[in-house]
């Protein structure tokens, strides 16, 4: 019988980092196979398991991205822009497969992800959750269908931790929104509002940002007209959900042709 599938967490103490070394772990289709944590950090040599505060797992937490994925056919990756972006290069040279969370990505780092995708594959989305990325389909159909009498306002909460705003999910949420009404969101996107800002411009996507305690992540989207409103709403209570989606995308990246993907593709929506 052949082996299962290796994956590596890169960010391996952080809250999703902790959260994916259990799914996959627990996992029966794939092999936990690597800890990747930043240089100097204090669980390096450690057993990640015991790390964690549970049983030992035979993974020791390492910084050493090209020994770690020299085991791997595939990489899941939520941490920060400063560690995505030189990760792609290494999981392009092992052809394994990148599966990037990480948000607060900025133009640059995007064409040098993009660069890597060419010689493996790459899944990256702003949220990795079935529900959102559902969510994001019906935005993109509802803005289709309303004139831009109806102002798009996109709301979201996260916990006091969150470095990044707008969040990952609210710019792919406006992306969908741009994309039913025709326009770029970059020529639309409303990304802060303070002081004498004038009246609401017809046609702009706004955002707003609201952080505290341990909200895991909530999303509306209103579409506010004369007379009505339409609200299209996804809590999330669980980070599970985007470890899932984040196990499920690596184990479909594993023998694709090389390219970025995102989470519409793996989930066929
Ligand atoms: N796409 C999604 O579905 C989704 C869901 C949740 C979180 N996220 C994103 O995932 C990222 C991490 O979120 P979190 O809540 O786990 O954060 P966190 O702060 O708990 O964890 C971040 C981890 O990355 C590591 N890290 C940071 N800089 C590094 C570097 N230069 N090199 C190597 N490792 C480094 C940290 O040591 C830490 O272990 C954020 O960008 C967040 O927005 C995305
Ligand atoms: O906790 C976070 O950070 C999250 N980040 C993603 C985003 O920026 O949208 C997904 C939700 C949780």
């Amino acid at each position: 019988m052949s082996e299962l599938p290796g994956i590596v967490v890169n960010g391996a103490s952080g809250r999703m980092g902790q959260m994916l070394v259990r799914l996959v772990s627990e996992n029966p289709a794939c092999r936990l196979v690597g800890a990747l944590e930043r240089a100097g950090h204090d669980w390096i040599g450690r057993d990640i398991g015991t790390a964690m505060g549970g049983a030992e797992l035979g993974v020791t937490v390492t910084d050493d991205a090209l020994d770690a994925m020299s085991r791997a056919q595939a990489v899941i990756d939520f941490t920060a822009p400063a560690a995505t972006v030189p990760l792609a290069e290494i999981a392009a040279q092992a052809r394994a497969v990148h599966v990037i969370g990480t948000t607060g990505l900025d133009e640059d780092d995007i064409a040098k992800l993009d660069a890597a995708a060419r010689h493996a594959v790459m899944v990256r989305a702003g949220n990795m959750s079935f529900g959102v990325n559902l969510l994001t389909k019906l935005t993109e159909t509802v803005a289709r269908a309303l004139d831009v009498e109806f102002d798009i306002e996109i709301v979201e909460a996260h916990h006091k931790h969150k470095v990044d705003a707008p969040s990952g999910t609210a710019l792919m949420l406006g992306e969908a929104a741009a994309e039913g009404r025709g326009v770029r969101l970059t020529d639309v996107a409303d990304r802060g509002r303070d002081g004498i800002t004038g009246a609401r411009e017809e046609g702009h996507i706004g955002f707003s940002a609201i952080r505290g305690g341990d909200i895991v992540g909530e999303h509306d989207v209103i579409f506010a007209g004369p007379g009505e409103r339409i609200i299209l709403r996804h809590v999330a209570t669980d980070r599970a959900i985007f470890a899932r989606g984040a196990v499920k995308a690596a184990l479909w990246g594993i023998g694709r042709k090389p390219g970025a993907y995102d989470m519409m593709d793996v989930l066929g929506l």
